[in-house]
């Protein structure tokens, strides 16, 4: 008889945060209603997050755009535009060919644009087919579907191969290049989009509803600076269970996303501010400013705008400076096929922003982790694959913060060398209390400072970021 016991091998604890994103525009038709897309009934909604694997949690609408937080990231539709971005082991390409399929027989809408872009996998072994073997099969698979557009596509990459992360582009477009095509909007859209790894842990413990800090997620948003971050936008956050966070925030006909993965080892947050005017705020102090709340080990900052060269838009798309305590790794700009064009950087810990160590005054300046100029090989991302035990026992002690200190090396080990589940809890209890003590050093400094800390980045869009804003 078949053992139907519970299996004894225990599920993989790795969450990957890096997110796909397709962003698709659509075509009306005579028989359009005046809703678009945004008339898509939530059933068909549903079902189209279920093909993707991920479900709805909750949402927000406006005057321009309907926002969904998702299990895993966050759905914007317009009425002629639709964004997805998921997360772990999601099957976004999946929603693909039911969304032209109810776009085009429901709502009479064709497809006009594709634009599908991801940083690379933390953990590219962990994903289902296509993204598992590589770009070029989520390009492949894109162009069965959007090929008929324009010259079929083109797929890009860019960043450093040995650096940091990549940033994998494909975009098809009908109306090519052309230089007398405006977008239906009249102007170009706008993105930017941070990805970050290697949270410091105590800007991470934020996102973790048993920190004793927790008080809900909308205290969260305010008191780690990202409500600052676009003020006035209307918020849907959520903070999850143990941990994770995940928010959106609509303003006018553009939006803010933010999915945090706070678990040591392979955290990861992400923040996209798109569909704002080029003027709306100023991409190197928006990352400064994100760069203050997360203090990640490496970042990279992705800009991009559609229909540049007609709209004018190749000034936003560059970086003015990096964030302070961090020095740039690459930069790379990618001229689309499509008349568009993509900026990316990537950022690791700045040397001569610090030196080692306890003398690390110009990155202390900065952030509160002084030990970040001390991080582990700038820039090099670091990639667990062998990451098998509960996240809070396990640790590198390659930390790029000094709140890593919290959690000793002999806790580490003991889960590491299989001591049992007593230890592994005691050291996740030790790493929490750990939390809990740091979170409140650090609270009670902030206090002292009058509280300035946590309100640095409640300033208007734009606004450059006061040195040592860091936020916690
Ligand atoms: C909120 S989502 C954010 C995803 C985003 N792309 C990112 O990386 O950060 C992922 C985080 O939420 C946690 N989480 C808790 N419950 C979850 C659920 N039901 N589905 C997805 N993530 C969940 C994960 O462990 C992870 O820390």
């Amino acid at each position: 008889m078949a053992d139907r016991r519970p299996s004894m091998v225990l599920p993989n604890p790795i969450f990957e945060g890096s997110e796909k994103r397709v962003e698709i525009d659509f075509a009306p038709s005579a028989s359009t209603p005046a809703a678009g897309l945004r008339a898509l009934s939530r059933a068909q909604l549903d079902e189209l997050m279920s093909l993707a694997a991920c479900t709805i949690v909750s949402s927000r609408t406006n005057d321009h755009l309907d926002a969904y937080v998702l299990s895993e990231s966050s759905l914007f539709v317009y009425p002629t535009k639709w964004v997805l971005k998921t997360c772990g082991t999601t099957k976004l390409l999946n929603a693909v060919p039911r969304l032209l399929e109810l776009a085009s027989q429901g709502l009479g809408m064709a497809p006009r644009r594709c634009k599908y872009s991801r940083a690379s996998f933390l953990f590219p072994e962990q994903q289902p087919a296509p993204y598992r073997e590589g770009f070029d099969q989520e390009a492949r698979f894109l162009r069965t579907h959007f090929g008929h557009l324009g010259n079929g596509g083109s797929a890009y990459v860019l960043g450093d191969m040995f650096n940091g992360l990549q940033w994998h582009v494909y975009v098809a477009d009908a109306h090519g290049a052309d230089a007398a095509y405006a977008p239906p909007s009249g102007r170009p859209f706008h993105k930017f989009e941070v990805c970050m790894t290697d949270l410091c842990r105590v800007a991470a413990a934020a996102f973790y509803r048993d920190n004793p800090a927790f008080v809900s997620a909308a205290r969260t948003t305010t008191d780690t600076g990202i409500r600052g971050l676009v003020p006035g936008a209307d918020i849907d956050d959520y903070v999850f269970e143990p941990c994770g966070y995940s928010m959106n925030g609509i303003l006018g006909g553009g939006f803010i996303t933010i999915h945090i993965t706070p678990e040591d080892g392979f955290s990861y947050a992400s923040v996209e501010v798109t569909g704002f005017d080029a003027d709306a705020f100023c991409p190197a102090d928006m990352l400064a400013r994100i760069a203050a709340i997360f203090r990640p080990g490496s970042l990279s900052a992705s800009l991009s705008v559609d229909a540049a060269s007609r709209c004018g838009g190749y000034a936003w798309g560059s970086l003015a400076a990096p964030p302070p305590g961090y020095g740039v790794q690459s930069a790379t700009a990618q001229e689309l096929a499509t008349g568009g064009r993509v900026s990316y950087y990537t950022f690791g810990p700045d040397p001569a922003a610090g030196a080692p160590a306890g003398v690390d005054d110009a990155a202390s300046s900065r952030c509160s982790s002084p030990g970040l100029a001390a991080a582990a090989p700038r820039g090099v991302l670091r990639h667990m694959p062998s990451f098998s035990s509960a996240p809070s026992s396990s640790f590198d002690s390659g930390s790029s913060c000094d709140d890593r200190s919290i959690a000793s090396g002999d806790e580490g080990e003991g889960a590491a060398t299989g001591a049992g589940k007593a230890a592994a809890a005691a050291a996740a209890r030790a790493w929490a209390k750990g939390l809990a003590l740091s979170m409140k050093r650090v609270r009670f400094e902030d206090d002292e400072s009058g509280g300035a800390a946590s309100s640095g980045a409640a300033s208007d869009l734009g606004s450059p970021v006061a040195a040592g804003a860091a936020v916690v």
